[in-house]
């Protein structure tokens, strides 16, 4: 089914249908306030408590839709993004930008050789044929390097081409290095490092579009936020202060207040990201009791 036409004022964000950004991109904008309606086929989502539409679709479609005017922003992983800007920015297009950083879906994109094979740096790649579904972002870092080798575009399963024999060496993603290893492949060198972005055009966008891409990016700004910070609290004698305080972790000011008949205080900050046990060992030994790491539910300055 195509969307039903929208009037111009509604905001439109491409999403991956599914895969590995699809889940945590509808988190993320439910948890700014966003609720929807699916469309019978589920590839539309017309948005309830905003006027913000979501078109789920495949990744890679994501920078086209949104130089082509269809979407307004896009979630989409950065090496995504960068190969489909580069064709489009060859094909005489305006370039896409990233609007936000979301800090997951991280993995780097690798050159990888044989296990055995040594690493003498770029160089030795000459005359070479490389495997790659990135051919764009592979073909700007070998112009950077020098280096003149043959690119060979795979969709999928890089990783087997040397096996093949369809290819020397591979580039292609890499999180844990497991699919690397598995195929008697290691890393050698990063060309990119990706994690998930918001996409959009370098330029404001028109009809009141901006106004709700400016609410709606506000609220996804404070359920980041929101999502990394932790309440710590503990206890400590106040002859022990010295040491304890010193040793708290970064994030706001903490708030003493002493306790009734002892000869203690009650401490509580709101930290930004997680709290380590071995942080709150050291703070044990320090003299420090009581202490609780809690996950903060709403905030309001
Ligand atoms: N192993 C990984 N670990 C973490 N993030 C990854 C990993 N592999 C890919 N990603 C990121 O997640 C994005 C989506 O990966 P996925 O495998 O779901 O894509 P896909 O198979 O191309 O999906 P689609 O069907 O939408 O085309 C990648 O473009 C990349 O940014
Ligand atoms: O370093 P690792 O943790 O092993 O992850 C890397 C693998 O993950 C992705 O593939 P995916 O699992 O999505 O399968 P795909 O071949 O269908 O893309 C990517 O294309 C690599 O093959
Ligand atoms: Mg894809």
């Amino acid at each position: 089914m195509t969307p039903p036409a929208q009037p111009r004022e509604r905001l439109r964000i491409a999403l991956q249908k599914s895969g590995r950004l699809g889940d945590p991109a509808r988190e993320l904008l439910a948890a700014g306030g966003l609720t929807w309606r699916e469309s019978r086929d589920r590839l539309f989502l017309y948005g309830e408590s905003l006027p913000v539409d979501l078109l789920l679709v495949r990744d890679d479609d994501i920078p086209g839709l949104i130089t082509d005017g269809v979407c307004d922003l896009g979630i989409v992983g950065r090496n995504v993004l960068v190969e489909n800007s580069l064709a489009l920015g060859a094909q005489g297009h305006r370039p896409l930008v990233e609007w936000r950083q979301l800090g997951w879906g991280r993995c780097s994109l690798d050159v990888a050789i044989g296990e055995d094979e040594e690493w003498t740096g770029p160089q030795q790649l000459a005359g070479l044929r490389i495997a790659t579904s990135y051919p764009q972002i592979l073909g700007r870092w070998l112009r950077q390097e020098g280096v003149e080798a043959q690119t060979v575009v795979l969709n999928g399963s890089v990783e087997i081409a040397p096996r093949l024999g369809q290819a020397d060496l591979v580039c292609d993603l890499v999180s844990t290095g497991g699919t690397l290893r598995a195929n008697q492949l290691r890393p050698v060198t990063t060309i990119l490092d990706s994690e998930a972005v918001i996409a959009g055009p370098d330029q404001r966008l028109e009809d009141g579009r901006q106004e709700i891409a400016d609410l709606l990016l506000g609220r996804l700004d404070g359920a980041m936020q929101l999502k990394e910070s932790r309440l710590l609290m503990l206890r400590a004698a106040r002859p022990v202060l010295d040491q304890v305080l010193p040793l708290l972790p970064g994030g706001h000011e903490p708030t003493l207040t002493g306790v009734e008949g002892r000869d203690e205080v009650a401490i509580q900050m709101l930290v930004h990201g997680p709290v380590s046990w071995a942080k709150l060992e050291d703070l044990k030994r320090a003299g420090a009791h009581n202490l609780m790491v809690l996950p903060v539910e709403g905030m309001l300055a």
